[in-house]
């Protein structure tokens, strides 16, 4: 039988048009799922379920049933940037890292977070008491504030294709690096280049003072005395080497993102809000006495106003929805006995906990004494309290970014009047649920000795424009 070429493809329109119509007209909910919010306009793409309050915490606490790596996975072909680590394949062994290695020692990377911090400001900012020049290889630097901009680029392309299979925007997002591009690559190969020649020391050195070895403390070492990872390395090949490097870079992924995030949202926080300075401010000063300027854990624990204030800067960050977790059980049944099926994606909404009537009769406005007063540290979790996610996979790293953001904000709050450009509290914008970053201007104006320099205008002084700092929309704090 012939069919000539128009015939087939009206066929293959005809095929598509039907399949597209039966797709639209397809019941959208299975058995006893929560209901549908009213639409007109037939859904093309995904359903997702939207958490609220208590299912949000059930979602946390069903490890078993719900996972987020596997909802990123849509989205982010992490298994083909990362491949000698499988993406985000062994996330559990790097929070035991973090709880073992950062977390159960966080007293004594302090005095290093605090150094860090100060060559930091001085070189961003400027003047901050210390003028070391900041790290030699600035490249390994950039690599870690660049990394996260880099993934971006997987989200460019809107998951459109996922109305049809989820696999297939996975195919298509990850068919440039199927074909050798991999923006990660080139960070990947620049720590490389500098962590060679540092692992071949280590290794000769221990093998020449045996006992008396020092080990240095990082999380290069924790890696390299991890039976499963490093104690058979004798010599430095070039797939420990890719291994060590991709763990770093999955690891940056995770924290410095959200940490610059959040630090440039805690200083526009302060910098629209004058009714708080004072107080901040004269906590801080007490502290810087009492520690002669060397904080310990101890002096950044009673920092207890300064805490409350990262709580509720935390809290009200803005993010309506988010945090999407996959159902990987064939279905899940909440308490409040709705069920959804397999593979759905369930959104936590962070309103319904983080704007929950536990907070008062106006839980939108900043509460910035809420943990003081409730005995709620930033790093607690609960139900209306989820930035750091809950249960079994709740973030390990809170520890350590608490206490990095406080001792940060100490020495800022310390050094400089920080005020918006504008003079006023900015307000937030959003992308679907998502907040922005804001990327309107704070200034950091230097306290002279006799304390004034709360200048009248930062454009119309120049001495005082290399405190202009704008937030940069991807990158979080950048210099102008
Ligand atoms: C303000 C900054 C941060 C925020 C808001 C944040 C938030 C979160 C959240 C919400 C989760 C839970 C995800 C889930 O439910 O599965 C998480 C997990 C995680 N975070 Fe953080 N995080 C921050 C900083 C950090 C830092 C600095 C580190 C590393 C030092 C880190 C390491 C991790 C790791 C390894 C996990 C995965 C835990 C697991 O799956 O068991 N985070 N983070």
């Amino acid at each position: 039988m012939y069919f000539s070429f128009e015939t087939i493809q009206t066929f293959v329109v005809g095929f598509i048009i039907i399949y597209a119509i039966l797709w639209i007209k397809k019941p959208r909910l299975s058995k006893n799922e929560p209901p549908m919010v009213p639409y007109k306009i037939p859904i093309i793409g995904q359903v997702i379920t939207i958490a609220g309050n208590e299912a949000s915490y059930e979602i946390f606490n069903a490890s078993d049933s719900f996972d987020l790596n596997e909802a990123i996975k849509d989205v982010l072909p992490m298994r083909h940037v990362l491949p000698t680590i499988n993406g985000f394949g062994d996330v559990q062994h790097m929070a035991k890292m973090i709880r073992e290695e950062i977390t159960g020692k966080l007293s004594l990377y302090t005095g290093r977070i605090q150094e860090q911090l100060l060559i930091a400001i001085n070189k961003e900012i400027g003047d901050c008491s210390i003028g070391e020049e900041i790290s030699k290889h600035e490249d390994v630097i950039n690599s870690f504030a660049n990394v996260s901009k880099e993934f971006s680029k997987f989200l460019v392309i809107p998951p459109f294709l996922s109305f049809i299979h989820p696999k297939i925007h996975q195919q298509v997002v990850t068919l440039p690096i199927r074909l050798g591009w991999n923006p990660i690559r080139k960070h990947i190969n620049t720590l490389k280049k500098y962590l060679k020649p540092v692992l071949e020391k280590r290794l000769i050195d221990k093998e020449i003072l045996g006992d008396k070895y020092k080990p240095p403390l990082d999380v290069i070492e924790y890696y390299l005395n991890e039976p499963e990872y490093g104690t058979t390395v004798t010599v430095i090949t070039d797939d420990y080497l890719n291994y060590t490097c991709e763990v770093l870079i999955h690891l940056i992924f995770i924290s410095i993102h959200s940490t610059t995030r959040h630090i440039s949202s805690a200083l526009h926080d302060l910098a629209g809000r004058p009714e708080l300075w004072d107080d901040l401010y004269e906590e801080q000063v007490k502290i810087d006495k009492e520690c002669n300027g060397m904080l310990t854990i101890v002096h950044i624990d009673r920092m207890v106003k300064l805490d409350s204030f990262m709580r509720e800067s935390l809290r009200t960050f803005g993010e309506v929805a988010g945090l999407m977790h996959r159902c990987i059980e064939d279905s899940y049944t909440f308490k409040n006995n709705t069920t959804i099926p397999k593979d759905r994606i369930a959104y936590i909404y962070f309103d319904d906990s983080h704007y929950n009537e536990v907070y008062g009769p106006e839980p939108r406005s900043f509460l910035p004494y809420y943990g003081l007063n409730n005995k709620k540290p930033a790093t607690k979790i609960n139900k209306n309290y989820l930035v750091f996610g809950a249960g079994k996979h709740a973030c390990p790293g809170r520890f350590f970014v608490i206490n990095e953001i406080k001792i940060l904000m100490h020495k800022l709050i310390l050094n400089y009047h920080i005020k918006t450009e504008s003079g006023k509290l900015d307000e937030k914008k959003f992308a679907g649920p998502f907040v922005l970053p804001l990327n309107t201007g704070i200034c950091l104006l230097k306290f002279t000795d006799d304390n004034l320099s709360i200048g009248n205008g930062i454009t119309s002084n120049p001495t005082l424009s290399k405190f202009y700092v704008k937030i940069d929309k991807k990158q979080g704090i950048q210099n102008m």
